[in-house]
């Protein structure tokens, strides 16, 4: 039986759908919850990862250093995880954040960008943390430009590298043909990261799964961005059924979902018109809320500024592009009436 060891991200991806509004009592209470279910990584970090609480990708409530340590201080069986995407955090962040006490690090990059990541992990594991490469946007590189750029990673000290779903829009033999290919060209692990814009996550997750990946995120009552993630509670249960043993509480992870993180979500995880023209589109879920909120800015449909982004291939980092395809489309229409 494969040994599955899952990431909870509710912390961290979660951060995007409250707007980045968690409190060190909420971290507190989520992490020391799921450190008794037994979960092997819980990942606290800004929705965008380290650095990420700026005007552009919007601020936090709660210094990110200070939800981490309340993290750390209650897991005393799960590895706290950060995510740093290079240009956003830097190695300055990465040092404060292992001193406080993080032992995993996830360096994500744009799919063909994964030079950029070299010297993050380098001084990742300089400083002894297990150490993932995370490559987002999968959806946007052929198979052969994947393993290239996961290689690379490799290369540089990854212990694993991730398949990252960030728009959702992978489809199950996509995700077949990605893993198998990385799992037979890779020394190390191989992770997929899921997102539930085309109600996909968990059929993705397993088809990860088939072909060998090893590293599997979830966010529990799929608490992330966009339609959520691989709902963790649900995953446990189904590999349960299948015959794979994670390691995760299963009666613990459903009251968790059911009477801590539910009662803190701002809407149920659903999938909205939004949420499911990320995944038709291809964009980022990180995006959803950004979108929303420039259609209401500019009175123009939320649904044709993520096809506009989607056409325009918009990555992460250029979040102020929402801004522009919103106003650009409220001009047009304003030209026509
Ligand atoms: C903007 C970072 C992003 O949320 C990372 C991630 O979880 C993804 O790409 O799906
Ligand atoms: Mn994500």
């Amino acid at each position: 039986m494969p040994d599955i060891k899952i990431t909870e991200v509710a912390l961290r991806d979660g951060s995007h759908a409250i707007n980045h509004q968690y409190t060190v009592e909420q971290v507190t209470q989520i992490a020391r919850a799921l450190n008794e279910a037994r979960v092997p990584y819980i990942e606290v970090t800004h929705g965008d990862g380290l650095g990420g609480s700026t005007l552009q990708y919007g601020l936090s409530k709660t210094d990110e250093l200070k939800l981490i340590e309340a993290a750390v201080n209650v897991a005393d069986f799960s590895k706290i995880s950060v995510l740093l995407l290079p240009g956003i955090g830097t190695i300055k962040d990465l040092k404060e954040a292992h001193k406080i006490g993080a032992k995993m690090v996830r360096i994500a990059t744009h799919v063909t960008e994964a030079d950029v990541s070299k010297q993050h992990i380098v001084t990742a594991k300089e400083l002894g943390m297990e150490t993932v490469g995370f490559l987002m946007m999968s959806h946007m590189a052929p198979v052969e430009k994947l393993v290239e750029q996961a290689k690379l990673m490799e290369s540089y000290g990854a212990d694993s590298v991730y398949v990252v779903d960030s728009a959702g829009a992978l489809l199950p033999n996509q995700v077949s043909e990605r893993i198998k290919a990385l799992c037979s060209e890779l020394n190390g692990n191989v992770g997929f990261h899921a997102h539930n814009n085309l109600s996909l996550a968990m059929g993705n997750t397993l088809a990860a799964i088939e072909q060998g990946a090893t590293r599997i995120d979830g966010s529990i009552r799929c608490l992330g961005a966009g339609a959520g993630n691989t709902q963790t509670e649900v995953l446990v249960a189904v590999l349960e059924k299948m015959g794979i043993d994670t390691g995760i509480d299963l009666y613990k992870m459903m009251d968790i979902a059911e009477y801590i993180v539910a009662p803190i979500l701002p809407k149920p995880q659903e999938i909205t018109k939004d949420g499911l023209t990320l995944g038709y589109a291809g964009v980022y879920s990180s995006f959803l809320l950004h979108a929303e909120r420039a259609a209401k800015r500019f009175n123009v449909d939320s649904r044709d500024i993520l096809i506009e982004l989607g056409k325009r291939e918009i990555v992460g980092g250029q979040e102020d592009m929402i801004i522009d395809v919103a106003a650009e489309m409220a001009k047009k229409n304003k030209a026509v009436v």
